[in-house]
Formats: structure tokens, C-alpha cells, sequence
């Protein structure tokens, strides 16, 4: 009998309660499985980066349960954490204040790579950085130029690249295109797709823009005041949203093409 793998991420009936008071999510449940696509919208305030902060552990939740790969979260061993660590990481908004100005590509790239404990062998570092510049399309020539140096795209590759050091199974990308132009967006959006196509790693893509989602999911998630009020695949979830918050938020970007006429 074969032995289903677990969810690379498992949220089940998550409420976060900020300290004072304020509850950000109430009784969040979703699962996303390896590979997986999943947009997650909503309003500015209906508690996205709260979701993405607890999910990399950086915000407690006050009730329910969150697994990364089959595991509690709430499991505070070294192992644990370190699992942890390692299978989910972030891409941030703001490229430009995300890499440090004074080091190098090269000491960001040795440095996600020492702190994954995945490479130990310094000749290897070398050699890894490159293959992690190469998996976002740049070449070598970056490892010794400073951030500075680069566009907002490419130091946004540069981010995605020092995310993949350790190998992750999650990538959450908090508003990760929203500081760029529309044509670099649909260039990053592109190579996180195919990253999550060729290395099966699942994403949680938060964003505020509605249509970026199509070209990069095959599944959206809609909170509203914290809670999940639509779950469901992109075409579903579009064409045929059941949330008057879904509606809303539709409306407001006025995308949807109605059927041609032929
Ligand atoms: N550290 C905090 N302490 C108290 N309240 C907070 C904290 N961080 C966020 N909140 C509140 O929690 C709610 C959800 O915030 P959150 O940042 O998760 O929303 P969001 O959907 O990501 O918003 P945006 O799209 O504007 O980034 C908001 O009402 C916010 O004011």
C-alpha cells in the first residue's frame, strides 16, 4: 500500500490574534499540496501578510493547527525548525531593501546556502551560487556586483534565487511583483511559474493584482476580514465566483472578458 505524501502546507481553523487584541485571521483552513499554485487576494487589511507571516513562523496563531510537510509547526525541536526553515521560504515585496547594500550576490548566495546546511564543501559554494543564478536566468558576472548594481527585476531574481538556496517546497511571495513595472512583473511571474513547474515547489502568491493570478495560478483563495471566503480553481473562481467579496473584488479590476462571439 503506498503512503500519500503529506501537504507541503496545512492551515486548519488558523485564528492570529495580534497582541492588543486585534484578530487578523479567523479559522483559516487550506492545504496546499507539492507544486501547487495558490493566489491568495483580498482588500488591503483582510489579513494576507498576516497568513504569510504565520505560515513562516515569524507570527504565532492562537488556535488551530498549521503542518508544514506533515509536522506542527507549534513543534519547537531543532529538527523541527529547521524543517521549517529550510521547505518554506519568502520572496518580499521590495527588492530594493531586501539584499543587503554593502555584500556582494556572491556573499548573499554563500551565505543562504552555509545557513541551509545544504552545501558545507566550500569549493561547492562557488559552483551552487552560479546554478542558483542560472535558475533565475542570470549568469555569473552578477556574484561580484553589489545590489546597486541591478534593476528592481533582477535584484527580485536575485531574491528568488537566494530562496532557492536551501531547496525549499514552498515559496510564499508576499506582494513579490507589486514594486515593479507591468513588463518586469509578467517576466518574474513567468520564471516563478516555471520554477514551480520544473522544481515542484508549491507558491503562495499574495497579491492585490487580481489578473497577475491567472497567468501564474490554477488556484485562488479570497480573504475577507481575516476569514476565507472562496476557495477554488482559477476558472471557477472567475468566471463563476460565489463570495460577494469575490464579485467585488472582480468588479473592481473590471477583467472579465466576456465570451467572444464568433
Ligand atoms: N503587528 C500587528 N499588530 C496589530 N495589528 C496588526 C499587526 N499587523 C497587522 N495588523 C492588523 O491586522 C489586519 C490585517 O493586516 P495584514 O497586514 O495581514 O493585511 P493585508 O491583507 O496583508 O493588507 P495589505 O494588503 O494592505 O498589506 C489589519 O487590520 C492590520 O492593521
Amino acid at each position: 500500500m503506498s503512503t500519500q505524501a503529506p501537504p507541503v502546507l496545512q492551515l486548519n481553523q488558523v485564528s492570529v490574534t495580534y497582541p492588543g487584541g486585534h484578530r487578523a485571521a479567523t479559522k483559516v483552513s487550506f492545504s496546499l499540496q507539492p507544486g501547487e499554485r495558490a493566489g491568495l487576494v483580498g482588500e488591503s487589511g483582510s489579513g494576507k501578510s498576516t497568513i504569510a507571516r504565520t505560515v513562516l513562523g515569524l507570527v504565532p496563531h492562537s488556535e488551530g493547527t498549521l503542518q508544514i510537510l506533515g509536522k506542527m509547526a507549534q513543534d519547537s525541536t531543532r529538527e523541527a525548525r529547521l524543517t521549517r526553515a529550510r521547505m518554506v521560504q519568502m520572496v518580499f515585496q521590495d527588492p530594493y531593501h531586501s539584499l543587503n547594500p554593502r555584500r556582494t550576490i556572491r556573499q548573499a548566495l554563500v551565505e543562504a546556502l552555509q545557513v541551509s546546511g545544504r552545501i558545507t564543501e566550500k569549493a561547492q559554494l562557488e559552483k551552487e551560487s552560479i546554478a542558483l543564478l542560472e535558475k533565475v536566468h542570470l549568469d555569473a558576472g552578477a556574484l561580484n556586483r553589489f545590489p546597486h548594481q541591478f534593476s528592481g527585476g533582477q535584484r527580485q531574481r536575485i531574491c528568488i534565487a537566494r530562496a532557492l538556496a536551501p531547496n525549499p517546497q514552498l515559496l510564499v511571495c508576499d506582494e513579490a511583483v507589486s514594486a515593479l513595472d507591468v513588463t518586469t512583473q509578467r517576466s518574474i511571474v513567468h520564471l516563478l511559474r516555471k520554477l514551480s513547474e520544473e522544481e515542484h515547489i508549491a507558491l503562495l502568491f499574495i497579491t492585490h493584482d487580481i489578473p497577475l493570478i491567472e497567468h501564474l495560478c490554477e488556484r485562488v483563495m479570497v480573504l475577507d476580514q481575516g476569514s476565507l471566503v472562496e476557495d477554488g480553481t482559477v476558472e471557477s473562481v472567475f468566471h463563476n465566483p460565489s463570495a460577494p467579496k469575490t464579485r467585488q473584488l472582480l468588479d473592481s479590476v473590471l477583467r472579465i472578458d466576456p465570451p467572444q462571439e464568433v
